[in-house]
């Protein structure tokens, strides 16, 4: 074997033996405390119980993308990465099932006049020209878009006009179901997480990029979905590729060693994003874990500039492994901004799904439907606050529910 063999397995195999004896370590951790009391205030973010990302071999490639991002040098195994520091109380997360519910909650609690309005006016015993005005107003309000108002409206006209829909119960049932048809339940919102095949036939993680402007929750979402993943017993890596904000790899870090996740970072500010998010998917393959999930800047500067920052992103990580979500996360406070926004990522990042955080903030609910419409992809998870949990699997029927009785 010559030097240069040497060098290569040296470089490429210490860090990933490191890494998978690492993980198993956090896999194995994380069940044995399954059962101890979570305690939500106690981050384990003591610094030593993350890691960052092992050296990548250079790549055989003469591909520019590849080459790149495989020879940042500050992309390194931290010294003393010992199972003594892993010793540290890892949180349980909340099982994930029924969270939607919370949104009742918190739709009360932030004054969501939405479904009380448009009952109190359908209830009235004659609706007048200026009843329906107000119904449409309502709608256009709450960020539901002309066009899916125009529809419910005609829908609600006709059933009310015709079927002399009238009892308050019905009309409430009337509401439900036609709000729920306007949400679309038969659209798939389930994340695709299933493993991937590269190049060489190898099994790969399912990879999630997770896209979006600054601000909107891109952090605090991978941080928690790591935590709903955890809850449904599988692996996970992070790639902290938001490497534009200094404190974004530590908060996304803060996050991944609660619930005993390792992330892929880089120590350098402004390092080159796709070369965090190539050694994220790199390091998920060597330590063969279930997801690898990719924070990104999302700097809105220009359409053609962050064309060139995602598309170099998605190049490089496809070249590992086959992308299975690009999810992008709207704020559902920002209204029609958003929807502007969301236009913008639709064209460049091939979105799969849409994340709308920060629903337990506004009256509006309707931003889902509009978003949905613009973009042609499903909300698929939705945040309802700051707490580490607050992010729950969206269902059109428990957020129609959510709505009408909040
Ligand atoms: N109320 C509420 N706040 C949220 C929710 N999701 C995120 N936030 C808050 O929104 C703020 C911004 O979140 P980040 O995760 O830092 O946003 P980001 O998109 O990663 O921002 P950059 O890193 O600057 O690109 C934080 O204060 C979060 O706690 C939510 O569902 N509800």
């Amino acid at each position: 074997m010559n030097p240069d063999t040497w060098t290569y397995l040296l470089a490429a195999g210490i860090p990933a033996a490191l890494l998978v004896a690492v993980s198993t370590v956090f896999v194995r951790r994380r069940r044995d405390q399954a059962d101890e009391t979570p305690d939500p205030t106690t981050g384990g973010a003591n610094g030593s119980d993350v890691l960052t990302a092992p050296p990548v071999a250079p790549s055989a490639t003469t591909d520019p993308d590849l080459l790149e991002p495989s020879v940042d040098e500050d992309l390194v195994v931290p010294d003393g990465v010992t199972e003594g520091d892993l010793d540290v109380q890892l949180d349980v997360p909340a099982p994930v099932a029924g969270r939607l519910a919370r949104l009742r909650g918190r739709l009360a609690r932030s004054g969501s006049p939405l479904g009380t309005r448009l009952l109190a006016v359908l209830s009235r015993d004659h609706l007048t020209e200026d009843d329906w005005d107000e119904l449409e107003e309502t709608l256009l309000l709450a960020d539901v878009g002309a066009g899916p108002t125009g529809d419910l409206i005609e829908a609600l006209r006709t059933r009310v006009r015709v079927d002399g829909v009238r009892e308050p119960g019905a009309v409430r049932d009337l509401l439900r179901e036609q709000l729920i048809a306007l949400v679309d339940p038969t659209l798939d919102r389930s994340l695709n997480l299933a493993p991937g095949v590269d190049a060489a036939g190898e099994a790969t993680p399912a990879v999630v990029l997770v896209v979006g402007v600054n601000g909107t929750g891109k952090t605090t979402t991978v941080g928690k979905l790591a935590r709903v993943l955890v809850a449904e017993d599988r692996s996970v890596v992070l790639g902290a590729a938001d490497t534009f904000r200094a404190a974004a790899a530590d908060q996304l870090q803060t996050w991944g060693s609660r619930v005993g996740v390792p992330t892929v970072r880089s120590d350098r500010d402004g390092a080159d994003p796709a070369a965090v998010a190539f050694d994220a998917v790199r390091t998920g393959k060597a330590s063969g874990v279930d997801v690898v999930l990719v924070d990104t800047a999302g700097r809105l500067q220009n359409k053609a500039g962050l064309m060139d920052e995602l598309g170099k992103i998605t190049r490089v990580i496809t070249r590992e492994a086959p992308l299975s979500e690009v999810l992008l996360v709207l704020d559902a406070t920002t209204g029609q901004n958003g929807l502007n926004q969301a236009r913008v990522f639709g064209e460049v990042a091939g979105v799969t799904g849409i994340v709308l955080t920060k629903l337990d903030g506004t009256a509006k609910g309707g931003i889902v439907v509009a978003v949905q419409r613009e973009l042609g992809v499903p909300v698929k998870l939705v945040g309802l606050g700051e707490g580490p949990d607050d992010l729950a699997p969206f269902d059109a029927a428990s957020f129609v529910d959510g709505l009408l009785e909040g």
